[in-house]
């Protein structure tokens, strides 16, 4: 059964698709035998299953984990150096199939779900390279006769906890720093997104992640209590999560029962500044890219486009004629060039967002509508979006760009801060006094100037605010997995 089901995905290696949880290193159903029914956005039918796991599974994998540690943490920075780059080569010689795979789950274009997997796969290789740079220090001692020695040690079980938008990326960011550091892990992906997850941890084990070392609870009703005991746990050391910023708040009070270490990535509401100088082309070929990324749903993603009053009518013209020119459909289709949102809690935000501004005064410039009973969404640009609307206060997380017209610099970095958080900022100016001085007043962990894409494995990603805490990726992400333990010599 599982085998036909599997080859219903049509990858060139089913065997990476798994309908069940791992424990351990072994396969597993939910005890009481409950199941998920996985769907395809693009077509809403069902995928496939993977077991409704509770807190009895969730403390088996995360005592699995515990007596994991022990082993992992001693091997060398060169084993698992080797290890990680033997997982990140699968990735490669697995490309087709895993990008297929995050298509199907996700409804991303397959040029986007290839594109996550290199994306994904560069975590990997990057963290396999950090993984043997963990140096210490060695610190002039205040006294005679005394050395003072930092050594960097892994934190131990790491909780990881991830969304949808990014099946494969958002683990591996966490998943490779944690392996490379030494740690072990349990995962709860999203009941939306499950089977990336599951054939990440079946490629971990091929390339001799050992058992234990990777655990994926899998879980949609019971999520309070798994994601409870994920932060609760005395066993577990640290949390990491990547999702909405409520969830963020309730996880990270959660950690603080046991003074965990926490990393949060939460929301955005990122602006889209476009100047007077700007060069427009490029700046409307950044907004696409920026905007429509995912359908618009990757919490780096522009909320607001403000533009100069001087290149106003212009910018919004050439947007959207631009966007008139998208193609929605199946992601596996080769002429698609944006896919559905995730299901229609997606699709009822975005029309909320736009019948509320439009309420207020706002323009359809193209799109506004979902196409019935489907998760599809018509790309859409309106142009006089108020001030007051609603996508001031929550990140819209879809393909509705929202056009403001702005005079002055001081007026828009006004605009640009009036939110409770900042985890990216884009700009486009060629003014290179002000690119420093918009670069810096934006308040968000991340600025992009005259781009629209921000994301790499070498860059440190995080935000400020409620955006979250802790940065990932970059050269000190794997110290977020780490203790610094401070050793100090005397009696020389
Ligand atoms: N900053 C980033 O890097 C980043 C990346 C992707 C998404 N996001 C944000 O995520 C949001 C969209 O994703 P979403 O709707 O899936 O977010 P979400 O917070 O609802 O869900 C994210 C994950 O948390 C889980 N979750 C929900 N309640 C939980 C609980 N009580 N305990 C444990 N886990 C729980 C979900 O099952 C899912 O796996 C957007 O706000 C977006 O900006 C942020
Ligand atoms: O959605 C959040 C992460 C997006 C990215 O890493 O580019």
């Amino acid at each position: 059964m599982a085998s036909s089901q599997a080859s219903a995905f049509g990858l060139k290696d089913p065997s990476l698709i798994k309908f069940q949880g791992l424990i351990d290193g072994k396969w597993v159903d939910a005890k009481d035998g409950a199941k998920i029914v996985v769907k395809n956005p693009a077509s809403n039918q069902e995928l496939g299953t993977v077991p409704e796991m509770g807190l009895a599974e969730t403390e088996e994998a995360i005592a699995a984990a515990a007596k994991a540690f022990p082993a992992w943490s001693t091997t060398t920075a060169k084993e698992r150096h080797d290890i990680l780059m033997k997982m990140y080569a699968l990735m490669q010689q697995h490309h087709d199939d895993l990008g297929r795979l995050i298509t199907l789950e996700n409804g991303k274009t397959l040029t986007e779900g290839k594109g996550e997997n290199t994306y994904s796969s560069s975590f990997i290789e990057w963290y396999a390279e950090e993984a043997i740079r963990t140096y210490g220090e060695q610190i002039p001692s205040a006294f005679k006769n005394v050395r003072n020695i930092v050594i960097k040690q892994p934190v131990g079980v790491v909780s990881i906890m991830t969304p949808w938008n990014f099946p494969s990326a958002m683990i591996t960011r966490k998943l490779g720093a944690a392996l490379a550091a030494g740690c072990t892990t349990v995962i709860k992906p999203p009941p939306e997104t499950p089977f990336s997850a599951l054939a990440l941890a079946e490629l971990a084990s091929r390339a001799g992640v050992p058992d234990g070392v990777i655990n994926v609870v899998t879980t949609e009703k019971n999520v309070a209590a798994v994601g409870k005991q994920m932060c609760e746990s005395p066993i577990v050391k640290k949390v990491t999560f990547t999702g909405s910023t409520p969830v963020a708040k309730l996880l990270a009070g959660m950690a603080a029962s046991t003074l965990k270490k926490v990393s949060l990535e939460a929301g955005g509401n990122a602006p889209f500044i476009v100047f007077d100088d700007a060069n427009i082309d490029e700046a409307v070929a950044a907004a696409i890219v920026c905007k429509f990324r995912g359908s618009g749903q990757t919490c780096v993603c522009a909320n607001w486009i403000y533009v100069h009053s001087t290149v106003y009518a212009e910018f919004a013209s050439r947007l959207a004629e631009k966007v008139a020119a998208f193609k929605i459909g199946d992601g596996l289709d080769e002429s698609t060039t944006h896919g559905p949102l995730i299901h229609s809690r997606a699709t009822e935000k975005v029309t909320r967002h736009i019948e509320d501004a439009v309420s207020k005064g706002a323009q359809v410039l193209v799109g506004g509508k979902v196409v019935e009973n489907t998760n599809f969404f018509q790309p859409t640009v309106l142009s006089d979006v108020p001030s007051d609307a609603l996508i001031n206060d929550e990140e819209t997380f879809g393909p509705l760009a929202a056009l403001v017209k702005f005079d002055t610099e001081d007026e828009v970095i006004k605009l640009a801060n009036a939110t409770e958080v900042g985890l990216a900022g884009y700009f486009f100016s060629r003014d290179i006094g002000r690119a420093w001085r918009v670069a810096e007043k934006l308040e968000v962990g991340m600025v992009a100037v005259n781009t629209g894409l921000i994301s790499q494995a070498v860059i440190p990603f995080g935000g400020v605010k409620e955006s979250g805490l802790g940065r990932e990726g970059g050269p000190h992400g794997i110290d977020e997995y780490m203790n610094e333990k401070l050793i100090v010599f005397g009696g020389l």
